[in-house]
């Protein structure tokens, strides 16, 4: 088993030798084999691969919404696989968050009751002195009683963030966040999850194509056929892209053929 050590402070999540199988018999799809990984509190990783490597089947898995066929997941030290489905409702909803690249934001509700709902749905009355903090710090204070329509796609994904953040979460998983967004929202939408590592010690696991997006993280981990495949600590994108290259992962995607520009980057 290979296995990707982030060794700065505690772990946050843990995978031990986790496997993941689709099907049966002659349809049988392993799309995770043998993985191993941790990711440190107060990190930011992001989760590369060529497509069908299994970085979603490794993110469903991470965040208690598959179960493994095998191997082990822990979350805050606590084990996935002891957890009865109730149990692990509750722990996605207090100790995870999620960001997802369609933004999944409530149309029917404001900015604020948008960040609120997590704490409304744990049956806590929600602070508005947190909440309106919250909405600062995104940068959304004018657009508070603002519907999800009214909102540019960057405002959104900023939302989704902050609702992400507000139950400050062991971790949150972000499942290509800037997938739907413009060079300059997705800068913007980076720099306040990179923020959000650096000023709120979150820990942040982000699923990209996006060798850019990659670059804001501290370090990128790599699957290819559903196992580990090398690693870069404060990559750059050019690293990355040369990483990804080697990996064969633009042959189907003319689009990523061209190495990335330095936009966005962080010095
Ligand atoms: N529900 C499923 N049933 C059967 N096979 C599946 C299922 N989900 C994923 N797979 C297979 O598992 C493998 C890994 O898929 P996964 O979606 O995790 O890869 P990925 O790296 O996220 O791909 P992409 O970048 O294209 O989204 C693929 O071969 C895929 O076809």
């Amino acid at each position: 088993m290979h296995t990707s050590q982030d060794l700065r402070g505690a772990e946050a999540v843990r995978l031990e030798a986790v496997s993941k199988s689709y099907g049966r018999g002659s349809g049988r799809v392993a799309a995770l084999r043998g993985l191993g990984m941790s990711f440190g509190h107060g990190t930011f990783t992001a989760v590369m691969g060529p497509s069908g490597s299994g970085k979603s089947t490794f993110l469903h898995c991470a965040a208690g919404l598959v179960r493994p066929s095998s191997g082990r997941v822990t979350v805050g030290g606590i084990d996935l696989s002891g957890l009865d489905d109730a149990e692990l409702t509750r722990l996605r909803r207090d100790r995870i968050g999620f960001v997802f690249q369609s933004f999944n934001l409530l149309p029917a509700l404001t900015v604020s009751q948008n960040i609120a709902l997590p704490l409304r749905l744990a049956g806590q009355r929600p602070d508005e002195g947190l909440v309106r903090a919250v909405v600062r710090r995104v940068g959304l204070s004018e657009r508070i009683g603002h519907l999800p329509a009214q909102l540019s796609g960057g405002q959104q994904q900023r939302v989704a963030i902050a609702r992400a953040l507000v139950t400050r979460p062991t971790v949150v998983f972000a499942d290509e966040p800037t997938g739907a967004l413009d060079t300059r929202a997705a800068a913007s939408v980076l720099t306040l999850l990179r923020e959000s590592v650096d000023t709120a010690g979150r820990t942040l696991v982000m699923v990209t194509h996006d060798p850019v997006a990659a670059s804001y993280a501290d370090r990128v981990v790599f699957l290819a056929d559903g196992a580990f495949a090398g690693e870069l600590h404060r990559p750059t994108a050019d690293a990355v892209a040369a990483r990804m290259t080697r990996l064969g992962a633009w042959e189907d995607e003319p689009r990523h053929r061209s190495m990335p520009q330095a936009h966005g980057r962080r010095s």
